[in-house]
């Protein structure tokens, strides 16, 4: 049976708790159908705690076919698939952002699902990364709001109970690589012939910026020190080879590879996404998620906090002095200068491609 994700979450349904020890000074999350095992390790919130945090972070519901985001669950597999759903590019707006984090978090309540997949509606796009028009003479209001929602997606997917697997259709430049990086699993597809390959990477330094420490260290800690560092002063976009070669992602998957309609993908893609069913990335993608779905979840969770909770630790340590810092930076009349360049190259490829 498949369901879509419609219920605010409830606290009789699932427990809640605060993994002290992994943020002290923050509010970060683990959404735990818990077992006596796990609980040793981590503290509960009381009911008013949860009633708080109800309040701060009102539930939406994104199963509408013009919604930012569409989710669909399936409970057999314990399975569901999130897809970001904002036309034309997928581009990272504050609002995008939050229903991704809503959405996880309504996923992450129904404790018959173990693990996600992050994907797009765009077939041929993951994620163009933020919205640059995000970045353009800013509000002092909305900037840091912003860039609290992008922490706040990264310390959702990074820390997520669920396993998360990026079904990476297209490209994923910039924060839409970070948004893969931040899963347990990436599969991307191998492109359609040499001259439309999809790319992914932190391209950052090609517009004048430089990706965040944490978004730096994300990619240090996937393909290691050396590559990485290089990787991020050229500002490289890997084509899927290339991508796989270097460990951006875990697995390449052409056309050829599988062209079987998945019948469970039927029943567990949104409607959005129907098209896809027999879309070899998402086939490989459901394969790996139930894969992830079958080991004892305590065991699976435990052993992402022993790679993860430093560095989610570090986040919510640096999270203020970080949004300073790219307000400070993003502001600059240089940095404004170089952004306003690059859009405009931007705005003229797309002319160009249309004409
Ligand atoms: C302390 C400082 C910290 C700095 C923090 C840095 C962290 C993250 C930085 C970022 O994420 S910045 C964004 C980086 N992204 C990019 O550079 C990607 C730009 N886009 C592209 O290269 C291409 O669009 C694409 C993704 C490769 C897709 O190419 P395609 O040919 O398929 O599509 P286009 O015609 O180019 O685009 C379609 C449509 O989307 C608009 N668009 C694309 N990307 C963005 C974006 N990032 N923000 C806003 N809008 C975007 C593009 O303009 C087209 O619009 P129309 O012309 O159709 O109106």
């Amino acid at each position: 049976m498949s369901s879509t994700v419609d219920s605010p979450i409830s606290s009789s349904k699932i427990q809640i708790h605060q993994l002290d020890r992994l943020a002290p000074r923050s509010a970060f999350l683990l959404f735990y159908a818990g077992h006596p095992p796990h609980q040793t390790m981590i503290s509960s919130l009381s009911a008013r705690h949860i009633a708080r945090i109800a309040r701060q972070q009102p539930l939406r519901l994104f199963s509408s076919q013009d919604s930012l985001v569409v989710t669909n669950v399936h409970e057999e597999s314990g399975v569901a698939v999130l897809a970001m759903n904002r036309p034309p590019a997928n581009s990272l707006s504050l609002e995008l952002n939050e229903a991704i984090s809503t959405s996880l978090k309504q996923i992450e309540s129904n404790p018959k699902i173990q693990s996600v997949i992050l994907a797009s509606s765009n077939p041929t796009i993951f994620s163009a990364g933020l919205d640059i028009t995000e970045l353009i003479s800013p509000s002092d209001e909305r900037l840091p709001k912003f860039w609290n929602s992008l922490q706040q997606v990264y310390i959702d997917l990074y820390g997520s109970r669920l396993a998360t697997v990026a079904a990476i259709q297209g490209h994923a430049p910039a924060a839409g690589c970070m948004l893969a990086l931040a899963c347990d699993y990436r599969i991307m597809h191998g492109g359609h012939g040499e001259e439309h390959l999809p790319t992914i990477g932190f391209n950052e330094t090609q517009l004048g910026i430089a990706a965040p420490p944490w978004m730096g260290q994300l990619m240090v800690r996937t393909i290691g020190f050396r590559p990485a560092e290089r990787a991020l002063a050229l500002g490289t976009l890997f084509p899927p080879s290339e991508a796989l070669n270097a460990g951006v992602v875990d697995d390449v998957i052409t056309e050829q590879s599988s062209s079987e309609s998945n019948e469970v993908l039927k029943a567990l893609l949104p409607e959005a996404l129907q098209s896809q069913t027999s879309n070899p990335v998402m086939i490989k993608a459901y394969e790996e998620a139930a894969c992830y779905a079958k080991i004892p979840p305590q065991a699976r969770v435990a052993s992402k906090l022993v790679t993860r909770s430093e560095s989610l630790k570090e986040m919510q340590m640096t999270r203020e002095d970080d949004t300073q810092h790219f307000c400070g930076f993003i502001t600059h009349e240089v940095v404004q200068k170089n952004l306003m360049k690059y859009v405009e190259k931007m705005k003229q490829r797309g002319k160009a491609k249309k004409s």
